[in-house]
């Protein structure tokens, strides 16, 4: 068990806010990503639930007990950092087994644990090593390590990955994955790649302004985002939000319903540019971006211009007229606050 709760945790710096009243129920052995933009409050949370800062307001529970109080080593939990933080002088079979020299584990112990640890991250073959003399992935592994003898059930990660290239970021979230869930870790990790979070975490807690945006499972966050802000920073290319006058797309004449609504949100992969036989509404081609894959085209309608993914083989001429087409069942609606707001499609 590893249940993690935040109770209307706050932080501030001076005139600086940087949490308010943060609720937020980490269910044991999940992985929960915290993700926003820069300055949201990420770092901060993590830290909070570490002991490395103390929150100004509420509470922190680990498995029902208060740990306020409690400083760093003594609440249960391992920390992996961006920059790793490993000693450069020392070997990596050093680096990993520091912390338990450091809280006297018996030799035979520290050997056995440091050895398991190895085999599962496949660092057996370079424990002699230093950290200079590996790639950014290894010293990865071997941050990890340190976190893995230490036997903690919480393990509490920073942007671990954003030192490494793409292939190997894309490879590591895979392997992290899969070892949470061979241990039964509780992790808590932060990231701003929406990308990322969707692809590792059982639930997504996204932060705006030092305030959950919304919490949700990566499908839900992606069907059905709370809010436009929520809308715009998960998917890729992002949502498009298109302003409406009286139900209708701003500048045109193409209604869509949706009573109370200021805004609809379209993504680009729910629109096909359709035959121009077939029902659809009238656009033109003004922009596009051949990804291999995907043909990422910018369509205006009305005063709106639309993101559209195409499939990569579909050939348009920017300039050209065409037809777009998409289901009533894609479409959100958002209100004058900017959050959703009930539709038909739910
Ligand atoms: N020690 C500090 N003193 C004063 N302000 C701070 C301190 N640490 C963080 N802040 C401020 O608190 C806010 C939240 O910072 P935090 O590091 O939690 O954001 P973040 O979401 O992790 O951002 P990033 O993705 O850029 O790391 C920011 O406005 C930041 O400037």
């Amino acid at each position: 068990m590893s249940l993690i709760e935040l109770d209307g945790v706050a932080k501030s710096w001076g005139a600086t806010t940087a949490l308010r009243a943060l609720h937020l129920r980490i269910e044991p052995a999940t992985f929960c990503v915290l993700l926003g933009p820069s300055g949201c409050g990420k770092s901060t949370t993590l830290r909070i639930i570490a002991g490395l800062e103390t929150a100004t307001e509420g509470s922190v529970r680990i498995d029902g007990r208060e740990v306020g109080h409690l400083p760093p080593a003594q609440r249960g939990i391992a920390m992996v950092f961006q920059n790793y933080a490993l000693f450069p002088h020392l070997t990596v079979a050093q680096n990993i087994g520091f912390g338990l020299s450091v809280r006297k584990v018996p030799a035979a112990e520290s050997a056995k644990r440091l050895a398991e640890a190895a085999q599962l991250l496949g660092l057996t073959g370079l424990l002699d090593r230093r950290p200079g003399q590996l790639s950014g992935g290894q010293q990865q592994r071997v941050a990890l390590g340190r976190a893995l003898v230490a036997q903690a059930k919480v393990c509490l990660m920073d942007e671990p990955l954003s030192n490494l290239d793409a292939q190997l970021r894309q490879e590591m979230r895979s392997e992290l994955r899969e070892l949470q869930q061979r241990l039964g870790l509780t992790v808590v990790y932060v990231t701003h790649d929406q990308a990322e979070a969707m692809s590792m975490a059982d639930q997504v807690v996204l932060l705006h302004q030092g305030q959950v945006e919304q919490c949700a499972t990566p499908r839900e966050m992606y069907a059905r985002p709370a809010s436009r802000f929520a809308a715009r920073f998960i998917g890729t290319p992002a949502m498009n939000l298109i302003s409406l006058e009286h139900g209708r797309i701003a500048g045109s004449d193409v209604g869509v319903g949706a009573d109370g609504a200021r805004c609809m949100g379209l993504r680009p992969e729910a629109i096909a540019v359709v035959n121009a036989s077939q029902p659809g509404f009238d656009a033109q081609v003004v922009g596009q971006e051949y990804l291999g894959a995907d043909l990422v085209l910018r369509c205006r309608i009305g005063s709106e211009v639309l993101t559209v993914r195409a499939p990569g083989p579909q050939q348009v001429p920017t300039g050209a007229p065409v037809r777009l087409a998409w289901h009533a069942g894609d479409t959100h609606f958002f209100g004058s606050d900017g959050l959703r707001i009930a539709t038909r499609a739910g």
